[in-house]
């Protein structure tokens, strides 16, 4: 056996230094070919490759040819989300049934939309009879975007329409999906928690009269309870990270793998994958973990020298991950600001202080200051960083007391919304198969038969 383990090893080592080899590209012939590497042109701004209607994202203006950035601005379906945000709290209701409604069906909905939605969100929530033993407990995983993934491909042997994409049978695949979304979450939370980390097993109910925001604490939570203040910052987490634009990574995964025709489950499988990572949606709970490591590296919080220092070893790839990027920083589009981390930011300012973490927030806001010097000191910057809506979101979820292991799934439960609108314009509006070019740089050469190698 040993020997067999250390042949493999050995195998592996040779095979992975031959594919290093082989698969390197220089660098100089992208720019040879003028190849747009990640789909951006020379200056960030992504290529143009679609329209929608769904979700804006204004960063800057342009004044004959040059870029201004101008604080970041996200509309959903043309209205601003800071009016969506202060329509609902002002109301004193939760925001994010309407807010999938308006994604999806591209209008506000009236009261009586609004009511017949939500019952028929409350209606999809429960999984199919024996899925939650056979699917997600006798499987537990240790990643819950990997068990939201698998869960959602085994839901497609539970619909005998699967494969049918008419607009109409897509429409009750993603409203079922965006309902069943968060007790798929949180029940393989529990399933992980109960299997890997040796805790009870909750398995609570989805409750027909809780919004998706408080059946999640609902259901996570052991005792079921919660306030109406801690489901409305949960809610409003949900809103801000429901959609952004076409081009983001797991939305354009969403176009790409529609546009060959498949299946709704595939295309969300698709998007899971994509969000998980951790340069999108999975840096939310990378943040969590670097501040961890900062407060353990740093002696004295409010050393400014000493949290520079720290920042600067992350970027040489010298402390935390190792990957050289400061997490929560950064945005493919926004540049002065992100709308979403402002509005999140005040919550957090005012729960740091009534939960007594201001030294925490504290180190928060000199990160906040700091990253974007070192970063532009280090890298080639054209528009300027600030923090991004996952430099706050984990502080959100910890002071909700919501384990980190849901902290993507979170953000997922809400895209999903997102990703649906955008299945349905790529599907209504027939676009052809999303097929860019690649450049093949390989020198030809003649096959050689084995024994002349
Ligand atoms: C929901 C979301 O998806 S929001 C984004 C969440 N992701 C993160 O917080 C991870 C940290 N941030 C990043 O990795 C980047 O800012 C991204 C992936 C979000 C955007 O990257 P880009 O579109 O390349 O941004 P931009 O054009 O401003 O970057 C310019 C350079 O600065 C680097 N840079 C930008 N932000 C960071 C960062 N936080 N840490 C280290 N380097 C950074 C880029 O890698 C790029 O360098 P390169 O040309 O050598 O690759
Ligand atoms: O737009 C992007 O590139 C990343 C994203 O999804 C977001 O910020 O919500």
């Amino acid at each position: 056996m040993q020997k067999y383990e250390t042949f493999e090893r050995n195998a592996l080592d040779e095979f992975i230094k031959l594919a290093q080899k082989t698969n390197k590209i220089n660098s100089e012939l992208y720019d040879r070919y003028h190849v747009k590497r990640g789909l951006r042109d020379l200056d960030g701004r992504g290529v143009l490759v679609g329209l929608t209607e769904i979700g804006e994202v204004h960063a800057y203006i342009v004044d004959e040819d040059d870029m201004i950035p101008v604080p970041g601005r996200l509309l959903y379906r043309g209205i601003d989300i800071n009016d969506i945000v202060e329509g609902f709290l002002r109301e004193d209701r939760y925001g994010f049934e309407e807010t999938a409604y308006l994604l999806l069906f591209g209008n506000l909905p009236g009261k009586k939309e609004l009511n017949n939605f939500e019952q028929l969100m409350c209606s999809f929530r429960k999984l199919p009879e024996n899925f939650v033993r056979d699917m997600i407990l006798k499987a537990p995983s240790r990643d819950i975007m990997n068990a939201l993934a698998r869960g959602v491909l085994a839901l497609y042997s539970f619909d005998e329409e699967a494969d049918n994409t008419s607009i109409e049978n897509v429409f009750k695949q993603c409203i079922k999906l965006i309902s069943c979304l968060p007790t798929l979450a949180v029940y393989a939370y529990q399933a992980l928690s109960h299997y890997h980390s040796d805790k009870s097993l909750y398995i609570h109910p989805p409750r027909l009269d809780l919004s998706t925001a408080e059946n999640i604490l609902h259901m996570i939570r052991p005792d079921s309870k919660f306030t109406k203040l801690e489901a409305k910052l949960l809610d409003l987490a949900l809103v801000l990270h429901a959609e952004h634009g076409g081009g983001n990574n797991s939305t354009f995964a969403t176009h790409l793998v529609t546009s060959s025709g498949t299946d709704t489950y595939s295309t969300i499988a698709a998007a899971l994958g994509s969000l998980k990572g951790p340069r999108h949606g999975g840096a939310n709970i990378k943040v969590v973990q670097m501040f961890e490591d900062m407060k353990r590296n740093v002696n004295d919080w409010y050393d400014e020298d000493e949290i520079e220092n720290y920042l600067i070893k992350v970027l040489n790839k010298q402390a935390f991950d190792k990957s050289g990027l400061i997490y929560g920083i950064g945005h493919a589009v926004y540049s002065i600001s992100d709308p979403r981390a402002v509005i999140l930011k005040e919550h957090v300012a005012q729960l740091a202080e009534e939960t007594g973490l201001e030294d925490e927030y504290s180190l928060y806001m000199k990160v906040e200051k700091l990253a974007p010097k070192v970063i532009g000191e280090s890298r080639k910057i054209y528009k300027g960083v600030s923090t991004n809506i996952d430099f706050y979101s984990g502080f959100v979820y910890r002071m909700l007391n919501i384990p980190p292991e849901m902290y993507t799934p979170i953000f997922a439960i809400s895209r999903i919304t997102g990703w649906s609108a955008h299945r349905i314009e790529e599907i209504v509006n027939a676009g052809k198969i999303i097929r860019p070019a690649y450049k093949c740089v390989a020198r030809r050469r003649e096959y050689i038969d084995l024994l002349m190698r």
